[in-house]
């Protein structure tokens, strides 16, 4: 049998988490300007007693960017937190446009609306209160959504998926968070139910013959993680 492929450019052996962090922090000190709005809803959320679980900066950025560059106008999440990814994407949107949040924890939903106020987004950000399968079918799929960021109870991946898909123009974009999970989504020794979420994902776009999607696994500020690109296919 031959010897396991080793890549030239494995992970330095060691790596801490601190030194990961400092990795992010050192490309943002080039990339990211200082945004007073996102920090205030960064220490606002923690001063509340939520637990820092939004996206790094650096994923903020991205999210920013796709926006951007899709023209994104109308954009729908599923997971508001402290509504730190929903002011990344709104920041990006044009006057006319609008993001719509679907959060079920009141107390999270609170903090978000002071935090979407502060950034001066409140005409165009608002946050839907209630269980995301409740609430989806409350959504009106004209215009249809541009863009979806789905990070929310990581179980509920595949029905939110689906969901989606019904609301999302040919040409747009769903991304999902968190579905690499440290490698834990691939090891067959996992069985919980947010590794089960992400493996039922895989399974029904893999059978959506509308879409192409791949996996962007990344590593920085929140560990060994990644996201899911799924590109709905235009005349399909
Ligand atoms: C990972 S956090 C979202 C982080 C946020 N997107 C960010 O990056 O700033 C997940 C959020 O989903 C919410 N959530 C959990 N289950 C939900 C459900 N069934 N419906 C709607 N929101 C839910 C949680 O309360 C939490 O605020
Ligand atoms: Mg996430």
């Amino acid at each position: 049998m031959s010897a396991p492929h080793v890549p030239k450019f494995a992970v330095r052996p060691g790596t801490t988490q601190a030194e990961w962090s400092k990795s992010d922090q050192y490309h943002n000190s080039f990339l990211l300007p200082l945004d007073e709005a996102l920090e205030f809803a960064l220490k606002n959320t923690e001063k509340n007693g939520i637990p820092a679980i939004n996206v790094s900066a650096s994923q903020g950025a991205f999210l920013n960017l796709l926006v951007k560059t899709m023209s994104a106008k109308r954009i729908l999440e599923v997971g508001t937190l402290g509504a730190y990814s929903s002011i990344w994407m709104a920041k990006a949107l044009p006057e006319d446009g609008e993001l719509i949040s679907l959060e079920v924890n009141p107390k999270h939903a609170k903090v978000s609306t002071e935090n979407i106020a502060h950034a001066g987004l409140s005409s165009k950000a608002r946050i839907v209160l209630g269980p995301a399968l409740d609430t989806f079918p409350t959504l009106s799929p004209s215009p249809p959504f541009d863009l979806v960021f789905i990070d929310a109870d990581k179980d509920n991946n595949g029905p939110y998926f689906q969901h989606a898909r019904k609301l999302v123009r040919s040409g747009g974009v769903i991304i999902v968070d968190n579905v690499v999970r440290n490698g834990r989504v691939a090891d067959e020794r996992e069985n919980t139910t947010d590794v089960q979420g992400v493996r039922n994902l895989l399974q029904i776009v893999k059978e959506d013959k509308g879409v192409d999607a791949t996996t962007v696994a990344t590593v920085g500020d929140k560990g060994y993680d990644g996201f899911m690109y799924i590109f709905v296919k235009e005349g399909i």
